[in-house]
């Protein structure tokens, strides 16, 4: 049995020796017993904090080192470089998404003519990074300088207009794909919304102010079927998250100029193709799988129709993309603020002939000389559209916007460089 003394010290044996010399002692052993305890305590606190002050500077350490890969003033001199104008009247872009599909091109294509051109992409694996990287060779090659970041690094952003004047930003960067939005969502918001917002916060700071092109989609269209799909039409009825975020982005857009004078036009392209293109999109990847003997899958929508597209080739798409930034107004803000008004725009960069996915198959097959292996399949609810198929005239009138390629011209150029990029590797895997 416990005697009540045992009852009133703590019950551990061998923590407290007990103590028989009166009350008083047993209070003062008891003092000095937690005094010791809280000694013990504020030292394995003290020692916890310094552990998790040094982790912070060791993840503060690592931070700087990231943001390091940018900055300096050899990285400063690329920029200039890269940015410098060589044509009277030129201008200087910044190309974000520039070793993207329709960013390589445009970056090119600006080069070529004497712009200043400095591009911007994160290389994020969406898709087979190497071939980002192949792009980025090329627009090396010509003296164009890709900064290796995401758009929404503010820091970043700030610094490259800290370093150049840019008077204009060709905005591509984002997350494409319609089908991938129902596989990782956080990515679309991520790149289409925050991204776009910080570049706008950032071309809203700076002084002067650039005048903003950007790639919305034809998605935007969704369920409407009124055609050809023109920029009057209500774009109130999204398939897919990318085509929400796409439709959110001119919204967004909309407040920069209305409430800091951007100067806007927003690019509703129309399922762009051709060399240097997009390994998830169905033109390239139905090539991969016809090169290597596998099935491909082909979509079909409600009473067996066939899916069209409005496929537009990428020389197309890139005369469209200059043509806006040639005739893209002035912003007006300054400082933050908006000094009257400045153009907003949406235009729609389409072929005008939509072709269906069978069509395209066909004329994938006459260019390889192989045969598909076709699997033929209900369009699942994966946030597609039966069909697209632009009205141009905005675009035409506005800067003379008049695709010249059609899809059989067109994939002949694309199969030519699929071969000479990844080889015929005839049935075998190709890289
Ligand atoms: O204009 C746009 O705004 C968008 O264009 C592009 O989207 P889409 O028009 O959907 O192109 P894409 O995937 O090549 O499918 C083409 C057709 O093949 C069908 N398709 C597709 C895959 C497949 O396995 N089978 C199939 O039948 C499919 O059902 C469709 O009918 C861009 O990817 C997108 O980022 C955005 O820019």
């Amino acid at each position: 049995m416990p005697s009540l003394q045992d009852e009133l010290l703590p019950s551990t044996p061998g923590k407290f020796k007990i103590d028989n010399r009166g009350p008083h002692h047993r209070q003062l052993h008891r003092c000095f017993a937690s005094t010791s305890t809280m000694f013990l305590w504020a030292l394995f606190l003290i020692a916890l904090t310094a552990s998790y002050l040094s982790f912070q500077s060791f993840i503060d350490t690592g931070n700087r080192f990231i943001a390091t890969s940018w900055g300096g003033i050899q990285w400063e001199r690329q920029v200039r470089n890269s940015a410098q104008i060589h044509r009277s009247g030129g201008m200087s872009v910044l190309v974000t998404g520039a070793a993207g599909f329709v960013g390589t091109h445009v970056s090119l294509a600006l080069k070529k003519r004497g712009d200043g051109v400095v591009g911007i992409d994160n290389f994020n694996n969406y898709y087979d990074p190497s071939l980002k990287k192949a792009r980025r060779g090329e627009l090396q090659k010509q003296g164009v300088f890709v900064v290796e970041g995401d758009i929404n690094d503010a820091r970043l952003l700030a610094k490259l207009f800290d370093v150049v004047a840019f008077t204009h930003v060709m905005h591509l960067a984002a997350q494409a794909g319609v089908r991938y939005a129902m596989e990782n969502p956080n990515s679309y918001v991520h790149s289409n919304i925050a991204g776009l917002v910080t570049l706008l916060e950032a071309c809203k700071s700076a002084d002067p102010q650039p005048a903003i092109v950007w790639a919305s989609s034809s998605s935007v269209y969704g369920l409407n079927e009124k055609v050809p799909f023109s920029e009057m039409h209500q774009t109130d009825q999204p398939a897919s998250l990318y085509a929400a975020t796409k439709k959110a982005g001119e919204e967004i857009t909309h407040t920069y100029n209305h409430i800091y004078g951007l100067s806007i036009t927003g690019l509703r392209f129309f399922t762009v193709y051709g060399p240097w293109g997009r390994p998830d999109m169905a033109y390239f990847s139905f090539t991969r799988n016809i090169l290597q003997g596998k099935p491909i899958t082909i979509y079909r929508g409600k009473n067996r129709a066939d899916l069209a597209r409005d496929f537009t080739y990428i020389d197309d798409i890139v005369k469209g993309c200059i043509g806006s930034l040639d005739t893209a107004g002035k912003s007006t803000g300054s400082g933050g603020k908006k000094r009257g008004p400045a153009p907003y725009r949406i235009f729609n960069l389409g072929n005008t002939s939509p072709v269906t996915v069978p069509t395209l198959v066909r004329i994938l097959e006459r260019h390889l000389e192989v045969k598909a292996k076709r699997n033929i399949v209900e369009m699942p609810g994966n946030g597609d559209v039966p069909f697209t198929h632009a009205n141009i005239s905005l675009a035409r009138q506005e800067f003379g916007y008049k695709p010249t390629t059609d899809l059989q011209t067109g994939l002949k150029k694309f199969v030519k460089w699929y071969l000479s990029y990844y080889g015929y590797n005839h049935g075998k895997p190709v890289k």
